[in-house]
């Protein structure tokens, strides 16, 4: 078994920095020759079967599977892994912490830190969405627990959208609870979901849906029972992928290009418009109260 931290080359002959955890070489764990492979990374473990062409990406960053730094780092690195990898045509997101898929932005790198770290911060959330949003492979969320704000994003960017059925498990993009507000290109992945008067309606009150609410706003495709998240997501894929990959692939940029490139054309300008916006007195004084609110939740 390979353990590598520090500098890795990739199939496609990039290299890239690994910052943070280890990697398990997938050579090594593919010798079991059932067609499985497994990668893991500190906070994202991959799963993957070769045969299928299928990998699932779940997230194991504990307690709540924010987008910390780190995280965001290992997430990139192995997504752009399977995106070069043509052996992978399917890709399932999921969580490993039970009843978190994500808690969103990790507020702890948007509070009392240097303005170059919120520049370095955004310019990762941007290059995640970006990879999400215009991967080649069929991306299926399989929602198995609550998923506000940039958890909700990472779901929207999905193809299709499994959510478990849970009272518990509430979506959405609910920035102005927390006194922020969901940058432009947040809004265009939800416009582009459920329309532009519910996205309005969301975004102003910043909604957490519970599951039905969900599935009747168009927030997600289907809600299932807590157990068959997985295999509904799995059945989902199959049903997918059986679309030439070319034709569908053509057919995801025509629809998605649009919203992205508004966002590429104008990255640096959005990078400054965060880090001016997070670093006002006002916004870091929001933040703090809303997480001394979520850490004396339990008190
Ligand atoms: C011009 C640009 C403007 C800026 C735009 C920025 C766009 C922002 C997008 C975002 O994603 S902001 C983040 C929004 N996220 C949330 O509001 C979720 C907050 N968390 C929760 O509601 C709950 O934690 C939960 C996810 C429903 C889980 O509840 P549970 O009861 O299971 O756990 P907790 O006890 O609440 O939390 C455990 C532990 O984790 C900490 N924590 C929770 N969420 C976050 C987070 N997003 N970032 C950092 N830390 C988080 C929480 O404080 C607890 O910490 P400890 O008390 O254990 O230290």
């Amino acid at each position: 078994m390979a353990l590598v931290a520090g500098r890795k080359t990739f199939a496609a002959g990039k290299t890239l920095l690994l910052r943070a955890g280890v990697w398990l070489g997938a050579e090594a764990a593919a010798r079991g020759g059932n067609g499985a492979r497994r990668f893991v990374s500190q906070r994202v473990l991959v799963e993957s079967d070769v045969t299928a062409g299928i990998a699932t990406i779940k997230f194991k960053n504990p307690p709540v599977n924010s987008l910390s730094l780190e995280f965001l780092t290992e997430f990139i690195i192995c997504l752009e892994k399977l995106e070069n990898d043509k052996t992978y045509r399917g890709l399932i997101l999921t969580s490993d912490c039970p009843g978190i898929f994500s808690a969103g932005l990790d507020l702890r790198e948007m509070c009392g830190k240097n303005l170059a770290h919120y520049a370095e911060y955004w310019r990762a959330i941007q290059e995640t969405w970006l990879k999400l949003y215009l991967s080649n492979m069929v991306l299926v969320a399989a929602i198995n627990g609550a998923s506000p704000a940039g958890g909700c994003l990472m779901a929207l960017s999905s193809d299709y959208r499994v959510l478990a059925d849970n009272p518990r498990y509430r979506i959405g993009l609910n920035e102005t609870l927390l006194g922020i507000v969901a940058p432009f290109w947040f809004k265009d992945v939800l416009v582009n979901t459920i329309g532009h008067r519910a996205a309005e309606h969301a975004l102003q009150l910043g909604l957490l849906f519970q599951p039905t609410e969900a599935l009747q706003v168009g927030m997600v495709d289907q809600v299932v029972p807590e157990d068959q998240v997985q295999s509904t997501a799995l059945s989902v894929m199959t049903e997918w992928l059986a679309i030439p990959d070319h034709a569908r692939q053509l057919t995801k940029s025509m629809m998605r290009k649009a919203t992205a490139d508004n966002l590429i054309k104008q990255r640096e300008a959005d990078i400054q418009n965060f880090v001016s916006f997070v670093s006002r007195d006002s916004i870091q004084k929001s933040l703090q109260v809303y997480l001394e609110k979520l850490k004396q939740k339990k008190h």
